[in-house]
C-alpha cells in the first residue's frame, strides 16, 4: 500500500524580527525536535483556516494568516507529509503551551542551530534565502 500522504499547516511567526519555535513535547511523536506551530488539516477546512484553528488550540493565539510560502513534501518511514507554510502575523493572545514544550523566538540567523523536524528544513533553507537573495 502506498503510505498516506497528510497535509499540515505550519506557521512562520515574526515578531520583533525573531520567528516563533516549538518544541515537541516530550510524549508526542518526533519529541524534542522542533517545529513551527500549526498541525493537521481536517475535513473541509482551507489550509488558512486550519492554520487559524490550530494555533488557536495550541497556543491560544489569534492571527491573520498574511501569505503562503511553500509546500514541502517528507518522506518519514511511515507516512508523507505536505506542510504548508504560512508567514502569518500574531493578534493577540499570550503563547501558552499545550502541545509543545518549550516556546523560542529567534532571529533568522540562529534557526538551524536547533533540531528541526525533517520536514522544516526546506522551510528553514526558504526564508535564509529570501532574505538573502
Ligand atoms: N505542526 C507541525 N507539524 C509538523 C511540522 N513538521 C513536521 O514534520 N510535522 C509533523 C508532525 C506530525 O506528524 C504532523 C503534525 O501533526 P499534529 O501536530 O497536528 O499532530 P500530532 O503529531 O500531535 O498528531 P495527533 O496526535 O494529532 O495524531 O506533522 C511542523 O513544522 N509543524
Amino acid at each position: 500500500m502506498p503510505p498516506v500522504i497528510i497535509d499540515v499547516t505550519a506557521a512562520v511567526i515574526v515578531k520583533d524580527d525573531r520567528i516563533c519555535c516549538a518544541r515537541r513535547a516530550a510524549h508526542k511523536e518526533h519529541a524534542g525536535y522542533w517545529e513551527f506551530p500549526g498541525g493537521k488539516l481536517e475535513l473541509g477546512e482551507t489550509l488558512e483556516q486550519c492554520l487559524v484553528r490550530e494555533l488557536a488550540e495550541e497556543l491560544a493565539i489569534e492571527v491573520r494568516v498574511e501569505r503562503f510560502l511553500l509546500t514541502s513534501r517528507h518522506r518519514y518511514p511511515d507516512k508523507i507529509i505536505d506542510l504548508h507554510a504560512f508567514q502569518v502575523r500574531w493578534l493577540c493572545g499570550d503563547f501558552n503551551c499545550v502541545d509543545h514544550d518549550l516556546i523560542r523566538w529567534l532571529p533568522l540567523s540562529e534557526l538551524q542551530q536547533l533540531p528541526w523536524s525533517a520536514a522544516d528544513i526546506p522551510i528553514i533553507d526558504h526564508l535564509l534565502a529570501q532574505t538573502i537573495g
